[in-house]
């Protein structure tokens, strides 16, 4: 037997119905998998634990939007420009690498960031080659990670699968933060699909080219420095890997508390208090905290929108330190954008604590009408955006963006005027805890995997199958009465499985290595005095309980209101 832990579990995961490959049949595809029913009871566990968090306690609103948008979308978030990977292929082979990752992995060199003429010039200077079969690597190039289609049957309009959940809450800012009565801040999230061509993907379920993203977005006020409800997570304490750390030859990571990490100006208040978030819902997932490291990317990892970013790794046997979890400080970049490039005014508004003079460029339509044609609305909108703390600022012509485009505007296309105003309107920034499913859930597995027994030990909330109901014997009284507490426990809402095939310990054993945490059989006494045994995963120790009560009971042992020693009367 191997004893990769990797492809312990991944051979757990295929046999039972976790995790496996998906088209199969046809050869199957990298960076594509099937959830099977266990694989898809624990993720949607997952989700639902990511709920809790930030639609539950945080208050924040979800929404779902297509997985398919429209061009205009990406053309205005940067993604169609910027969305890019470096790429090489074997010129013999045929075989293509994320040329970066090659120069990491064969060079041992840092690579993230490196222009294609660097990593070019990596690759020739070292002479590196196709690791498949030593081929001549052609020429780095670029490329765009988005999978792009033809929306309707007519040429002409592009459509994107979405690389990432959130730009469709950017686009609907004004009617969500009509709904969230115009208060800063506010937060809304999104779980779903997202879709990246990467260009090699060979980290298993690592990396895919279909993955489930859960996203939330929080708006605020960039002047406020202060995030409410801060104190939630102040005092957990996490490995911090900043920027510094990471350039010195022997850098730590820095244990410290979230209110330390903030007082010591290493992390903002927001991006804290998402860390300590993320790390105690690791942790209530199985993960420990040796195993939990928070790293900020360094300038040249950063996305095009990021001004700041902390991921959240897990360590893994095979793959180290993983991003499971982006927590970006997108700045008013996305706002922004959109608003340049579609014309819809996207910003928030905040009252002035006392009232002042402004300037303002007003319009003049039969101007800009002869000049501009049809982009002269979309002007006029971009000149209503902007305000100036003088005159002179405005004097002499202004440059606006329009559909991602500079236009020059002459004075004459304008006025200048003078307001006072009790208000004023601003691009609220956006903190983004990004989280990706697929990769936490796979954490989950391997940490809650106990390699001695070769068994999952997920803590029995997250367990996909709840409870196991078992005869004693294939006795038709037996099972019949099994089948009868298998059905009421699925009316009480647990996920239960049923199973009378082979001997009472090859059943236990069945249920542990896909952790059960809880299994209830039937026996000669049920049949007596109507009561079962439960079974505990962990200790393999045994009560009897009355089975009136035995839905009570577990739901208190699965809560973890309730001791297993106090469940019942041992046996
Ligand atoms: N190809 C992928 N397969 C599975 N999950 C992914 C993939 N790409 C991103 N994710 C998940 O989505 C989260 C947020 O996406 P983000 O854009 O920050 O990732 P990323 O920095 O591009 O990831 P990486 O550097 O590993 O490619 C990541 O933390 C990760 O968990």
């Amino acid at each position: 037997m191997t004893e990769d832990v990797y492809e312990r579990i991944m051979e757990i995961a295929r046999r039972r119905g976790f995790i496996l490959p998906a088209f199969r049949i046809y050869g199957g595809a990298r960076g594509f998998y099937d959830y099977g029913p266990l694989g898809a009871l624990l993720k949607r566990k997952i989700e639902e634990k990511w709920r809790e968090y930030y639609v539950h306690k945080e208050g924040f609103m979800e929404i779902e939007a297509p997985n398919l948008l429209i061009g205009e979308v990406f053309e205005a978030s940067g993604h169609v420009e910027h969305f890019i990977d470096p790429m090489t292929h074997c010129s013999e082979c045929g075989e293509f690498f994320r040329a970066d990752h090659l120069a990491e992995e064969e060079l041992g060199v840092d690579a993230e960031g490196m222009s294609p003429e660097e990593l070019e010039d990596l690759i020739r200077e070292h002479d590196l080659r196709c690791p498949e079969c030593g081929g001549e690597l052609a020429e780095v190039t670029e490329f765009n990670l988005m999978f792009d289609t033809n929306i309707g049957p007519k040429e002409g309009r592009t459509g994107y699968l979405r690389p990432e959940t959130a730009q469709a809450i950017f686009i609907q800012f004004k009617d969500l933060y009509r709904w969230a009565r115009q208060k800063l801040p506010f937060g809304v999230v999104q779980i779903g699909r997202a879709y990246r061509n990467e260009i090699s993907p060979r980290q298993g379920v690592i990396r895919l080219r279909e993955f489930t993203q859960a996203e939330a977005e929080v708006f605020f006020d960039p002047e406020e420095k202060e995030y409410p409800g801060f104190e939630r997570y102040a005092d957990e304490v996490l490995k911090f890997y900043p920027i510094e750390e990471q350039r010195k030859e022997n850098g730590e990571m820095l244990e410290m508390s979230v209110r330390e990490a903030v007082e010591e100006g290493m992390v903002s208040q927001p991006i804290g208090y998402f860390l300590g978030l993320t790390k105690r819902m690791l942790n209530e997932m199985g993960v420990p905290n040796e195993a939990i490291r928070s790293r900020q990317h360094l300038p040249e990892e950063r996305a095009h929108y990021a001004s700041d970013c902390w991921d959240v790794e897990v360590k893994l046997e095979r793959f180290g330190w993983v991003e499971v979890v982006g927590i970006a400080d997108r700045t008013d970049y996305d706002l922004k954008k959109h608003s340049e490039h579609s014309g819809e005014d996207l910003r928030a508004f905040r009252e002035l604590e006392e009232p002042k003079i402004v300037y303002r460029p007003e319009p003049v339509m039969k101007e800009l009408g002869p000049r501009f044609k049809s982009d002269a609305p979309k002007i006029a909108e971009a000149l209503r955006r902007i305000t100036a703390e003088s005159e002179d600022e405005l004097k002499g012509g202004l440059t606006v963006e329009v559909d991602g485009k500079e236009v020059e505007v002459p004075p004459e296309c304008y006025e200048i005027v003078k307001e006072k105003v009790t208000g004023e309107r601003f691009y609220p920034h956006v903190i983004e805890p990004s989280y990706g499913i697929d990769r936490i859930l796979y954490c989950v597995l391997e940490h809650n995997f106990d390699p001695e027994e070769g068994v999952f030990r997920f803590p029995a909330w997250l367990a996909p199958i709840e409870v196991g109901v078992f005869p004693l014997l294939k006795r038709s009284d037996m099972v019949e009465y099994a089948r009868r507490v298998a059905r009421m426990l699925r009316e009480e809402g647990f996920t239960v499985e049923y199973d009378d095939s082979g001997s009472i310990g090859r059943r236990y054993a069945r249920a542990d290595e896909i952790g059960v945490p809880y299994c209830v059989t039937v026996d000669h006494e049920t049949l007596e005095d109507d009561t079962v045994t439960i079974r505990d995963r962990d200790t393999t120790e045994q009560v009897r309980v009355e089975v009136d009560e035995l839905a009570d009971v577990l739901r208190g042992l699965i809560d973890g209101d309730l001791e297993f020693e106090e469940a019942g009367d041992p046996v």
